[in-house]
């Protein structure tokens, strides 16, 4: 599969407003976008978050925390939201089916088609569920290495009153990245997808090494897509 390449049409969703005014607003539907997306791989406070907020501000990409979606979904009355908690606690994996569906929900709701999609896919059947549902490949993942004992400093550090921020439950998504994520990262680096990023050092550090990347891949793959940049692929070949 390559990056998805759709033709773009547009649909209309209609909206009453409450002094009855009707809106009309054009979104542009998943399937019909070009979309370059980016896996933010990594264990558990190895600094995905910190590194996703430094791209958004640097390379205009949107930042989708799975994490984050789901523990929006957490707080809701659901049956869903007590499922989500229960399995966050226990640094379980939530159904690919249910994170799945809120990653394309925000993804179309979004005008960007250059999204980071970070702490996802946590395993295979996630990665597939993905790749068939949306229809498309990464462009890259950046994986981030870390020793885990600095990722469980830092996790205890965190002070967000997470619910899973605790030293049991980190113990336990350990155990889960060990075995679920770490194949998925396994079969993108086979693919040659795989960027691996010291996750050790101060932050500035850190995104030094990571703006490497995308400076790269927006030369190659973005900017020459853009009316009049062609010249860019023939300057830089
Ligand atoms: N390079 C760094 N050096 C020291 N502390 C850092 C660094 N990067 C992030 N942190 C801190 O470590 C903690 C975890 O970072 P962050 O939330 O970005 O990790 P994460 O990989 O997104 O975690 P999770 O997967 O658990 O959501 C935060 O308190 C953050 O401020
Ligand atoms: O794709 C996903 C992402 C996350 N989870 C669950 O949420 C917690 C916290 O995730 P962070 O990325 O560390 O914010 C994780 O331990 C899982 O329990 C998930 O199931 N699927």
């Amino acid at each position: 599969m390559v990056p998805c390449t759709w033709k773009f049409t547009k649909v209309f969703t209609t909206r009453i407003l409450d002094d009855g005014v009707i809106e009309e607003k054009d979104q542009a539907r998943i399937e019909d976008k070009n979309l370059h997306i980016v896996f933010v791989l990594g264990g558990p406070g190895s600094g995905k978050g910190t590194q996703c907020s430094k791209i958004v501000d640097t390379f205009g990409f949107s930042h989708l925390s799975a994490g984050e979606l789901l523990r929006r979904e957490m707080s809701s009355d659901t049956e869903i939201g007590a499922m989500i908690c229960d399995t966050i606690k226990e640094g379980k994996i939530v159904p690919s089916e249910v994170t799945v569906k809120l990653l394309h929900k925000h993804m179309e709701a979004n005008e960007n088609n250059k999204f980071l999609i970070d702490g996802f896919p946590r395993t295979d059947e996630n990665r597939v569920a993905f790749e068939q549902f949306i229809g498309v490949e990464p462009v890259f993942v950046l994986y981030f290495e870390c020793p885990e004992e600095e990722m469980v400093r830092r996790v205890l550090s965190r002070n967000e009153g997470r619910i899973d921020d605790n030293i049991e439950t980190i113990k336990k998504r350990l155990k889960v990245f060990r075995k679920l994520n770490l194949p998925v990262i396994n079969h993108y680096s086979a693919r040659g997808k795989v960027h691996k990023i010291n996750a050790v050092g101060t932050i500035d550090g850190v995104f030094d090494n990571i703006r490497s990347h995308f400076v790269a891949y927006e030369c190659f793959n973005i900017a020459p897509l853009q009316a009049g940049r062609s010249d860019l692929i023939h300057a830089s070949t």
